[in-house]
């Protein structure tokens, strides 16, 4: 009798309302739809970060963006959240569950250039736009390794501002995750996927991940069918090397982990990490190799090892 009254289930996953945001969101919304058999409704959630136009190290780095969802989870306002791996603090919060890290997409940097230029195809002077003290120090020392003179221009905003500043000629180039602009559909724009020996991403990039209340154990059971347990491992390797860096998440810090050796499915992981100072001329670039299993382990020791060679003072101050 009751069962006809009842309002049907329905899971509430907040969202940003970036097109970015909106389209990660959605697919993920789809995906739990699935696993689940509930309908899955997106309720729009503004961020700090969103509506700010300061500088991210000035308002506390990108956990503004997360932070709101965050509170609405703990308020039961949502159900689900899905953010930008990159964009998550690495201390976490409790009474919520990491749930899922999905596959993850290209984790590298793209340039998107006037005229189709490649960075190594930009003249002499050239002005190319980022926000990211990790991207500015290894376009600077690029250069200088290259012999070539770039100017690295400070922006920030969503993507469609950043790629605005190319195509109205106030920039030659602007580096933005090829993550973001392949979910937006956009990857024609791409004038260049940038290498691993020029660029390490940010740790996480290219990865999301699924949040939701540590309490909520059916839903906890239901969203791990969408984890992928090699790029879980992957940025748990990146994570660890970032936290126990005790670098801002503005830090000029890059990691990228990859199953590594000849097994299938990989035993192994190999992690790449860079810290340097924003103008290139100074250094730490290490990587290491240790098994999946232990992936944290793999993060911390090497960090250690950086540590050990001088990263902390390539750092500055700790911003979040
Ligand atoms: N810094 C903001 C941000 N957070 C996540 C992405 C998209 C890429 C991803 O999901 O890792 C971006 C855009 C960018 O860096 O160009």
């Amino acid at each position: 009798m009751s069962s006809s009254t009842e309002p049907a289930r329905v899971l509430r996953l907040g969202t940003r309302r970036s097109a970015l945001a909106k389209a990660q969101s959605g697919a993920v919304a789809d995906l739990v739809a699935k696993v689940t058999g509930t309908t899955v409704e997106l309720v729009e959630i503004t961020t700090y970060g969103d509506t700010s136009k300061e500088a991210l190290a000035q308002i506390g780095g990108t956990g503004v963006f997360v932070s709101a969802l965050r509170d609405a989870l703990l308020a039961g306002r949502i159900d689900l959240a899905v953010h930008s791996l990159k964009d998550l603090p690495t201390a976490a919060p409790r009474g919520l569950a990491l749930a899922a890290v999905p596959p993850r997409e290209d984790p590298r940097d793209v340039l998107v250039a006037r005229d189709g230029l490649r960075l190594a195809e930009l003249p002499d002077g050239a002005r190319v736009g980022t926000g990211s003290p990790r991207r500015m120090a290894q376009l600077n020392a690029w250069a200088l390794r290259t012999g070539r003179r770039l100017d690295v221009v400070p922006i920030r905003g969503n993507v469609d501002t950043r790629v605005g500043f190319v195509r109205s000629g106030e920039l030659d180039a602007v580096v933005l995750a090829h993550a973001g602009l392949l979910r937006l559909g956009r990857a024609e724009e791409v004038t260049e996927v940038l290498p691993f020996d020029t660029m390490l991403p940010a740790p996480g990039q290219g990865a999301l991940a699924v949040e939701c209340s540590a309490s909520h154990a059916d839903l906890v059971t239901a969203l791990a069918e969408l984890d992928d347990p090699l790029t879980r491992a992957a940025v748990t390797a990146e994570r660890s090397l970032l936290a126990a860096l005790e670098a801002g998440c503005s830090a000029p810090v890059g990691a990228h982990a990859v199953g590594w050796g000849d097994e299938l499915p990989a035993t192994e992981l190999r992690l790449a990490a860079f810290v340097g100072r924003p103008d290139g001329a100074a250094m730490v670039q290490l990587s290491a190799t240790g098994s999946l299993d232990d992936a944290s382990a793999l993060g911390r020791d090497l960090a250690a090892e950086m540590l050990a060679q001088g990263a902390a003072g390539l750092m500055g101050e700790r911003d979040c």
